[in-house]
């Protein structure tokens, strides 16, 4: 296309938000007024079936769920009076309790102060509050955030030996929506013995953000911890940033949380208008669909050119593709869908795979995310009338075109600035893609059964080790693989046995594995 009739396409397609200050370029997607036109039924049901979401319906039926994220933000919108009361209350008790950790009237027992939070959750529990803080953390915030997302031994180390000498200030905040998901278990469990070993009592450091009744508010409420704040039924782990999930820690490191609100809510008046070109969130699930022909053929690259949303495109590989990667459709045909996604930063990723993505397969669309104020205050010159901001706003454009030329689609969002607002409105403008792309393809976004299965297997293996411990327990002799798999009474499961014991015998776990470690099936295995 010519740059004249590409500049027009620019102009009729850009979308603007006046109040955000927000823009949305699809004109380098490259589809046709007619596939925009063949798109029009899919997209006035899927207009429709927000509306019905948002006033309550049953839009998770495999879990029989409401779907209210969106009241988060708007509780006048929620379905009941109990339940705007609720968000509105819920809201108060975490700026109230938020406030009094800052100012020291809530403190820990042995300090005037809380100065830094370890925060335990994982997925939804942990992506959005991740991406908040590296997005809109102060550089010197009241309460310094760590984050313990994993069972991973070393890791859950490396934060308490950052942490050794100021434990007792640290407050502890528990995120699971469930209360039962195993790695924010074992990371409360092993902090709790943290505390424990310094003779400080966890649950005067302790905060519980999850579902009414879970097993972790049960034993919040029995230990009596500092705090406990509800997850609600309704909002899934994904998309619980503007629930207590996200807005406890927020709040907690000075973030401005009604800003983050304001900035969602003013993203979803805009995202509710039932008309695609007026609609950005509607315009970035029907560049989606284009790109990947309805069926993901194309992944979703994320390149925000600016630091502090590194972390954005990690978020959205949740929301994405925990929401839209599925087996199965609304009506139960096998559909495998979904959408691939990945990025890091520009210009940063330049130096890394930017080159595959030029020229090699070209199985992607980029989302360049542009930040319009460098940096606040001047900046200085780095040559001649150029700053380094230039350069990097250069780079964003140059790596634009640079895709064009070469066939390669890109949608280009860009914000003022990075502020608690922006955020909020971008968080809420892909909730509400993801919604609408769900409706296009027919699947439903908010549940999640394919995780189910790897959960399930991983419990299946801890069993299996027990029982292969008390199988080695009441043996004398050494034994081989194929021994003991046939004495715990699953002769097909040998290969995962060997790899247990091989974990076993390098942690001190008084397993011996005797022979070849090049011929698994000659070895012999006995207790020390
Ligand atoms: O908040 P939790 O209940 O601990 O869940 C944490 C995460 O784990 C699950 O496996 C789900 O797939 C995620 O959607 C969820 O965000």
């Amino acid at each position: 296309m010519d740059a004249r009739v590409l500049w027009q396409r620019y102009q009729d397609w850009l979308y603007y938000h006046q109040g955000l200050g927000l823009y949305l370029d699809i004109s380098r997607m490259q589809f046709s007024d007619a596939f925009v036109e063949s798109l029009r039924p899919k997209f006035d049901k899927a207009f429709a079936d927000m509306a019905a979401l948002e006033k309550g319906a049953i839009a998770n039926p495999d879990e029989n769920r409401m779907v209210g994220h969106y009241w988060l933000r708007n509780p006048d919108l929620a379905p009941s009076p109990e339940l705007t009361q609720e968000i509105v209350q819920t809201l108060e008790q975490i700026e109230a309790f938020a406030e009094k950790v800052q100012t020291g009237a809530i403190h820990p027992p042995k300090s005037s102060r809380f100065t830094d939070i370890i925060s335990i959750g994982i997925g939804g529990s942990a992506l959005g509050p991740q991406f908040v803080a590296e997005a809109l953390s102060p550089d010197f915030p009241p309460l310094k955030i760590h984050f313990i997302d994993n069972t991973d031994p070393s890791g859950i180390d490396r934060v308490l030996t950052q942490l050794r000498n100021n434990l007792s200030s640290t407050l502890v905040v528990v995120i699971s929506k469930s209360g039962g998901t195993p790695e924010p278990r074992n990371g409360m469990i092993e902090v709790k013995k943290a505390y424990a070993g310094q003779n400080l009592d966890f649950a005067q450091y302790a905060v519980a953000i999850t579902s009414v009744d879970s097993n972790l508010d049960k034993i919040a409420k029995s230990e009596g911890w500092l705090a406990r704040f509800p997850m609600y039924d309704w909002v899934g782990g994904r998309t619980s940033e503007m629930s207590a999930v996200g807005l406890v820690p927020a709040a907690l490191q000075g973030i401005d949380i009604r800003a983050m609100l304001d900035g969602a809510k003013e993203m979803d008046d805009a995202t509710r208008i039932p008309d695609l070109k007026k609609n950005p969130a509607a315009l970035l699930a029907l560049s989606w669909y284009y790109a990947g022909n309805g069926k993901g053929e194309k992944d979703m690259v994320i390149l925000p050119y600016k630091d502090s949303l590194l972390l954005f495109s990690r978020y959205l590989q949740q929301l994405v593709m925990e929401s839209l990667g599925k087996e199965k459709d609304l009506d139960g045909k096998t559909v495998y869908q979904g959408i691939a996604v990945y990025g890091n930063k520009g210009s940063t990723d330049q130096h890394a795979y930017v080159q595959q993505l030029r020229e090699g397969v070209p199985n992607f669309f980029a989302t360049l995310i542009e930040v319009l104020e460098d940096r606040q205050g001047a900046s200085p010159e780095i040559d001649p009338g150029v700053t380094s901001g230039d350069y990097l706003s250069g780079f964003l454009l140059g790596t634009r075109q640079a895709l064009y030329e070469n066939n390669r689609d890109s949608i280009t969002v860009t914000i003022p600035q990075v502020n608690a607002r922006t955020v909020g409105a971008l968080i809420a403008l892909y909730e509400r893609a993801v919604g609408f792309y769900a409706s296009l393809v027919n699947i439903n976004a908010y549940h999640q059964p394919g995780v189910e299965a790897g959960k399930k297997a991983a419990a299946a293996i801890l069993e299996l080790q027990q029982k292969v411990i008390s199988v080695l327990q009441q043996e004398k002799k050494a034994l081989s693989l194929e021994e003991i798999a046939h004495k715990v009474g699953t002769p097909e499961q040998v290969e995962s046995i060997y790899k247990i014991l091989r974990h076993l015998q390098a942690n001190q776990r008084g397993v011996v594995l005797t022979g070849d470690l090049s011929k698994p099936g000659s070895l012999t295995v006995s207790l020390a």
